[in-house]
């Protein structure tokens, strides 16, 4: 019998990673005398991946971006990236203890993110909690990334979990809409990365600390789904 699983975003929503995140944008658009991004600029820009980050910094001070030099700011971005894993970058209050909450309820974990695969486990590695996770899917991991539904079912999948006693938990519009698309009830929490607040795309749930993500939240919210 397949079990119960959460399916967690990494980025804003498990890590807190934007001060990294920030830090290599910022190197990479220094690179091609663009102007810093700020914390609230960023919040626009993060959610699909380094490439579109680069991307949204451009088109936000007017500049055109050719591939070859989206390129070339993507492996700059990368490369700082990878070099200061974990960085700055801390599991947010409550994360460890989640964890060990739903583990001893029986529950699957796994992560689903559109970071790149090699620098989600290098982060969840380096802080420790690598052994907790069933599976961690990133952006390049298959050939498709949030907000298709794929990204998360197929992670359920790798997993080993029951996609019918499932519950995603994300900080973005593109994680709601995932998990909507997958008929999959999606937890919000408000202190991501998203310029708007959460409830605007209408999750299932909104939670400002991870303690109020209970085992009777988690089991009323997979009930009411019904799948
Ligand atoms: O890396 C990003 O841009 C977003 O990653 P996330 O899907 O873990 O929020
Ligand atoms: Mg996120």
């Amino acid at each position: 019998m397949t079990r119960p699983i959460i399916v967690f975003d990494l980025d804003g929503t498990l890590i807190d990673t934007a001060p990294d995140l920030l830090d290599s944008l910022n190197h990479s658009l220094a690179a091609s005398e663009l102007a810093a991004v700020d914390e609230v600029g960023f919040r626009r820009f993060v959610g699909h991946g380094g490439r579109v980050m680069i991307e949204r910094a451009h088109a936000a001070q007017q500049r055109s971006l050719e591939s070859q030099e989206h390129d070339r700011l993507l492996k700059l971005f990368l490369d700082h990236y990878t070099d200061n894993i974990p960085g700055k970058s801390r599991p947010y209050p409550g994360v460890v203890e989640t964890i060990a909450r739903f583990e001893a309820a029986g529950y699957l974990l796994a992560v689903c993110t559109n970071k790149y695969e090699a620098n989600s486990v290098a982060l969840i590695e380096a802080l420790g909690l690598a052994k907790h996770f069933a599976a961690i899917c990133g952006q390049d991991t298959f050939a498709f990334r949030k907000p298709d539904p794929r990204h998360l079912t197929e992670t359920i999948a790798l997993a080993g979990g029951n996609p019918h006693l499932a519950l995603m938990v994300g900080d973005s519009q593109t994680d709601i809409d995932t998990a909507k698309a997958a008929g999959i009830p999606v937890v919000a929490v408000d202190f991501g990365y998203t310029d708007r607040h959460v409830r605007e795309f209408e999750p299932s749930a909104v939670i400002s600390h991870f303690d109020a993500l209970t085992l009777g939240l988690a089991e009323r919210l997979i009930a009411a789904a019904g799948r």
